[in-house]
This record gives C-alpha cells, sequence and structure tokens, in this order.
C-alpha cells in the first residue's frame, strides 16, 4: 500500500556514493550525430550544485538531445558528460537514484490512475513520502484518481512533474516542464523549484521562453543549432532580449521619427479609419526613445510582448553583422 511506503527509507539514501565533485553536472565536447541530422556539438556545460539552471533554445536547438545523453537514454558519438562526478554512460544506475527526470513527453500506461501511476515510480524508487506526493498534487491541483487516458495534456505533464520531485532528488533535469500547464500551475511550479533549491538541491531545466528563464534561473545557457551561444548570468541575456510593440495612435502618427530610432526594425503601419498602428521590434537600448516620441501623441493603445526566442536570436544576429 502506497500509504504504508517508508519516507526514511528514501531519505537514508542521500548522500551514499556520490562524489565529491564540484559541479552537478558536467559536459565536455559533448557531441551527438545522428547521421541524418546533427543533434549536438561540442557542447561544454558546467552546472554548479545549488543552482536553477536553464537550458534555453528555439526548437531543434538540442535541448533534449543533451538531456537523453545525461539520461544515457541515447550514446554520444564522441565527448563526455558527468553528473555529480559520475560518468553519464558507465555509472547510469547510480547517478539515477539521485535524479528527478521529466522527459519532454511524459506518457504512461492509460488505463491507470494518477495515483498509481505515482505509486508505481514511487515503489520504483524503494519508497518516498507519500504526504508530499499528496502536497504536491494538491498544490498543482490534480486530481489523481482520474485515469491516464482522461487526463488532458497539462494533467498528463503535472503527473510527469510529480514522479520527477517525489523523492526530493539532488538533481532534477526536467525537459521543457512547464509546456502545457497554465500560468496558475506554471507559478505554482516555478515555487516548487524555488523550495527544491532551498532544499539543496539542483535544478537544470530546458526552455524555450526567455522570460520563463529570466524569472527563475541563476544562470543561463543558450543552445543555437546544436551549438552553446552563451553561458552566463541571467542579466547578460538581456542583450538577446527585443520587444514586440504595437502602438495605436488617435490623429497623427510620428512615423518618421519613429522609423529614424536605430534599433527598430520590422516596421509596419496599418491604417484603421481615424487610428493608425504601428508594429515594429526593438532593442531594449531603443525602448526609453519610443516611449520618448510617442510621449507627445495620442495612444490609445500600447502593447508590448515578448517575441518568440528565435524571432529575437534573429534580431540579435541582425544587429551584429
Ligand atoms: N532520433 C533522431 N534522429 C535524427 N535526428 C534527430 C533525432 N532526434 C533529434 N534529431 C535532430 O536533432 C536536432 C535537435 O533536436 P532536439 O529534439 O534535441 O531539439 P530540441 O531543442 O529539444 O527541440 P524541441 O524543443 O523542438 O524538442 C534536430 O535537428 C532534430 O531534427
Amino acid at each position: 500500500m502506497v500509504n504504508s511506503i517508508s519516507a526514511q527509507k528514501a531519505e537514508s539514501r542521500v548522500d551514499i556514493n556520490i562524489k565529491e565533485s564540484k559541479y552537478a553536472l558536467e559536459t565536455n565536447k559533448l557531441t551527438k550525430n545522428y547521421g541524418s541530422s546533427r543533434g549536438i556539438i561540442e557542447l561544454d556545460l558546467r552546472v554548479d550544485q545549488g543552482e536553477i539552471f536553464g537550458f534555453l533554445g528555439p526548437n531543434g536547438a538540442g535541448k533534449t538531445t543533451t538531456i537523453r545523453l545525461l539520461l544515457n537514454l541515447i550514446y554520444p558519438t564522441t565527448g563526455k558528460a558527468s553528473i555529480f562526478g559520475l560518468d553519464c554512460q558507465n555509472d547510469t544506475v547510480e547517478i539515477r537514484k539521485h535524479i528527478g527526470y521529466l522527459p519532454g513527453e511524459f506518457t504512461m500506461y492509460s488505463n491507470l490512475t494518477g495515483a498509481k501511476t505515482l505509486e508505481y515510480f514511487a515503489n520504483l524508487r524503494g519508497g518516498v513520502d507519500w504526504k508530499y506526493v499528496q502536497e504536491l498534487a494538491q498544490r498543482l491541483d490534480l486530481d489523481m484518481s482520474k485515469k491516464f487516458k482522461q487526463y488532458s495534456r497539462g494533467n498528463k505533464q503535472k503527473v510527469g512533474v510529480i514522479q520527477a520531485l517525489m523523492h526530493k532528488p539532488r538533481l532534477l533535469v526536467l525537459d521543457e516542464p512547464t509546456s502545457g500547464l497554465d500560468p496558475l500551475n506554471q507559478q505554482e511550479f516555478y515555487k516548487l523549484i524555488q523550495e527544491a533549491k532551498a532544499n539543496g538541491s539542483t535544478i537544470f531545466f530546458s526552455s524555450h521562453i526567455m522570460s520563463e528563464v529570466e524569472k527563475v534561473c541563476d544562470r543561463v545557457a543558450i543552445i543555437r543549432e546544436g551549438k552553446l551561444v552563451k553561458i552566463g548570468m541571467i542579466s547578460e541575456l538581456t542583450d538577446i532580449k527585443s520587444h514586440s510593440l504595437e502602438i495605436t495612435f488617435n490623429g497623427q502618427v510620428p512615423l518618421e521619427e519613429l522609423s529614424a530610432i536605430p534599433g527598430v526594425s520590422h516596421f509596419e503601419v496599418a491604417p484603421n479609419d481615424h487610428r493608425q498602428t504601428v508594429r515594429c521590434v526593438v532593442r531594449p537600448e531603443s525602448l526609453d526613445k519610443i516611449l520618448k516620441v510617442v510621449s507627445g501623441y495620442t495612444v490609445v493603445n500600447f502593447v508590448s510582448r515578448e517575441p518568440s526566442l528565435e524571432e529575437s536570436f534573429l534580431e540579435y544576429y541582425r544587429e551584429q553583422k
């Protein structure tokens, strides 16, 4: 019975056999060549123990490939990866005891309920604190009595998140953990990983959303087309970030002034009766100039949204040329 699974048993495992390692996770020139397509190329990553590390990249960048290599689900073409100083290929069994892993597409037996699915994972791990599982389900608003096949994508993802967290692992490796979660559950998830960090865990999670990584991570690595583009503190993301603006004017529009500001691109004007809507992509350092120009005119609507990561990259590289 799940309720009798001993928490003590789970806790007693912690700290056994983990080599003293400066890094929670390290890759050295890690490369995966799929033959027909590139996976990742000579990736060098170092993640310190106890940090929340974001692994940011657009679709197809190589995030899942990297994570599968760390979990030894696929083999590298060349290069090495280690977790807590243990070799990802040779020490998989030991490493797995200390990891919580959420795959990109979490699926389970369709006729098992959420509770039975989680019970299965609890048993695999030799025991977890079931009260903690119940608390996680309640905080993520998951009804554990439903069958897996009855769950929406978001609810399946919640089961995946809970199985990754349930044994309070030293390292969480999460592949796009918030995909499918609604904004409230995303916020709860961010709190959960902050709590895991406060309890000494390291969190490595992939994402293609810059604002999410900015909100919760200490450091970030950016991957694009299989290669590491940048690694550093979150504050260093500012130069890649851009804003997509939509400004609606009533009456006169400062078209020439706006389009002449450096760092403004993709400039478009859409007339609409007496109003005109200007759309453009703006580099962070140009935002202030835009606001100063528009403040002298009648603005009836001002929307700023985060462009997709690929749009931001394109803008960043266009500026670099
Ligand atoms: N099994 C495979 N066989 C061949 N090519 C693959 C395989 N898996 C991934 N790739 C290729 O490797 C590259 C990286 O894919 P990967 O899934 O790691 O990217 P990702 O950053 O996780 O993207 P997404 O967010 O879309 O999942 C892509 O070009 C992809 O087509």
